[in-house]
């Protein structure tokens, strides 16, 4: 099917305690202004992609909110706070509705491009999808389709998880769809992709990066 008939869910963690394994990739007191600056750029990949007729944000923070609001998403409170896959269960299932297509991203997709999320949610499956993310381990997009729970499995092996629970493995050449940020070196490799603006512009003012193809961004503890 085409058309934007899929709802995208963000599930946004309180920017204090957010990528804590990115730290140091920045100076500290610009750590949360990155963790915002990746989220403003998924939303706005995300409610620029075609195939996406709405966008919901699952968060508690106050920045993220606000940002989110004003790119358009629709806010709605970290229910039930119990975690990341309770969030995205409460924000595709609930606040959305199950009765719908339903796509899941992690907030940390700064290099994401609109037409990657396009092609992936036109290979999705009526049933339950996802990519893995580029080290294959993880997950960057989960989807369900109407009448499906989400039955999310993030966390460490969620890639083989979601597999194992019956999702279908959607493949394609989208590396900006498949590079989350989790640290330095996730950062520098977002870099190379090409982040999104507000990444770039926050790096570049910090003099971590001329442009989003070259980078100064320090080393830090790999995944
Ligand atoms: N609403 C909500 N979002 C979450 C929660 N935990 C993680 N997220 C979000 O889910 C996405 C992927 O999360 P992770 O990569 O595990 O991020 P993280 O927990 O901030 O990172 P680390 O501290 O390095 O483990 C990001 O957009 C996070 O902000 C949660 O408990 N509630
Ligand atoms: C929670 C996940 O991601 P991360 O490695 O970004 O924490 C995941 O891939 O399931």
């Amino acid at each position: 099917m085409s058309g934007a008939d899929w709802t995208a869910v963000i599930p946004v963690k309180r920017l204090s305690a957010a990528k804590s394994r990115l730290r140091g990739a920045v100076p500290d007191a610009w750590h949360e202004a990155l963790a915002l600056a990746m989220v403003r750029d998924t939303v706005t990949a995300v409610g620029a992609c075609e195939q996406v007729g709405g966008v919901v944000v699952v968060t508690d923070d106050p920045a993220a909110a606000a940002a989110a609001s004003g790119l358009g998403a629709r806010v709605v409170a970290d229910s039930p706070a119990a975690g990341l896959n309770e969030a995205m269960s409460f924000g595709a299932d609930v606040a959305v509705g199950a009765g719908r297509r339903r796509a899941v991203l992690a907030g940390d997709l700064p290099a994401l491009r609109p037409h990657e999320l396009g092609a992936a949610l036109l290979s999705a499956p009526a049933g339950r999808g996802f990519v893995a993310d580029a080290a294959g381990t993880g997950t960057v997009l989960l989807t369900a389709g109407p009448g499906t729970p989400l039955g999310p499995r993030f966390g460490p092996g969620s890639a083989a998880a979601h597999a194992a629970s019956g999702a279908a493995a959607l493949t394609g050449d989208w590396p900006g769809l498949r590079q989350d940020v989790d640290t330095p070196a996730d950062l520098r490799t977002v870099l190379g992709l090409g982040a999104g603006e507000h990444t770039c512009a926050l790096l570049r003012d910090l003099g971590l990066a001329t442009g989003c193809g070259s980078t100064r961004v320090p080393a830090g503890p790999s995944r």
